[in-house]
């Protein structure tokens, strides 16, 4: 598809959006992430695709929704990437899974599990899900500048949001269980959906991606009696992807 043409799904032509993205799976997510913006205006908003474009330090940004799950996601990424962009941040919501994870912290991907499927139409199994370093960097640096508690690491990305909540009563449970305790040994920090697919797109596409997440809760710490806190304001996480991205602007100026 050319650059000039509307994109199919997400209905935008080159011109649309900026080279650097904020990609939250929440539609509703889109307008908070652009009230940060200088000059925020909705661009198109299709299916599960809401674009806002607006300005930072002068350089043009977008926000861009993609649902839940893998498939959405690469599919934002492959036609924002037609058109012009080369820098993602996924801007997420994850529940913690490492007991030092809690509820209102800010946990950033250094990289992802593969327990998915969108991203094996990009790469085979033996390549790792890892973020872009520059982005990963200066998700570390935006949460240190702004004082936020942040956790960096590895997490974990699957297709059906309730083989984690309730892998008891799916008939695959012996296998979500078992790989559930691998991950824990492993030291794994957050489950969530898309960074996955997004990590291999990326590296498939020759792009920059790191994703950032606000943890809502934590189910191992609930288990183990800890807490049962839940927390939905994601202003936090919003705000560290939105430093990440001027710093990165600021390094790609220089
Ligand atoms: O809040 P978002 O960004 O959608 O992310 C998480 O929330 C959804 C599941 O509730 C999945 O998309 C998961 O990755
Ligand atoms: O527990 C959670 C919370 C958000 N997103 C997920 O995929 N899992």
């Amino acid at each position: 598809m050319q650059e000039h043409e509307l994109q199919f799904h997400i209905q935008c032509k080159k011109g649309d959006v900026g080279r650097y993205c904020f990609l939250p799976g929440d539609p509703g997510r889109c307008e908070k992430i652009a009230a940060y913006f200088d000059d925020p205006h909705l661009v198109h908003s299709n299916r599960e695709y809401t674009i806002y474009t607006g300005t930072l330090l002068g350089s043009k940004v977008s926000v861009c929704s993609t649902g839940i799950g893998g498939p959405s996601a690469v599919i934002a990424m492959e036609e924002l990437h037609n058109i012009g962009a080369d820098t993602f941040i996924r801007v997420g919501t994850c529940g913690g899974i490492n007991l030092k994870v809690q509820a209102d912290d800010v946990v950033i991907a250094t990289g992802a599990v593969r327990h998915e499927g969108a991203s094996r139409e990009y790469a085979p199994i033996e390549f790792p899900a890892v973020s872009d370093y520059q982005v990963q960097s200066a998700l570390v640096q935006a949460a240190k500048n702004l004082g936020k508690p942040w956790h960096a690491g590895v997490v974990q990305c699957k297709d059906s949001f309730y083989g984690q909540h309730d892998p008891k009563r799916m008939p695959v449970s012996y296998e979500l269980l078992a790989k559930w305790e691998a991950w824990k040994r492993l030291g794994v920090l957050a489950s969530e959906m898309e960074s996955a697919a997004l990590f291999c797109c990326a590296a498939a596409l020759d792009v920059r991606c790191g994703s950032c997440f606000h943890v809502i809760w934590n189910q191992e710490r609930e288990a183990a009696g800890l807490d049962q806190k839940e927390s939905h304001d994601l202003a936090a996480a919003i705000e560290v992807g939105i430093e990440a991205v001027k710093l990165l602007i600021q390094q790609d100026k220089a």
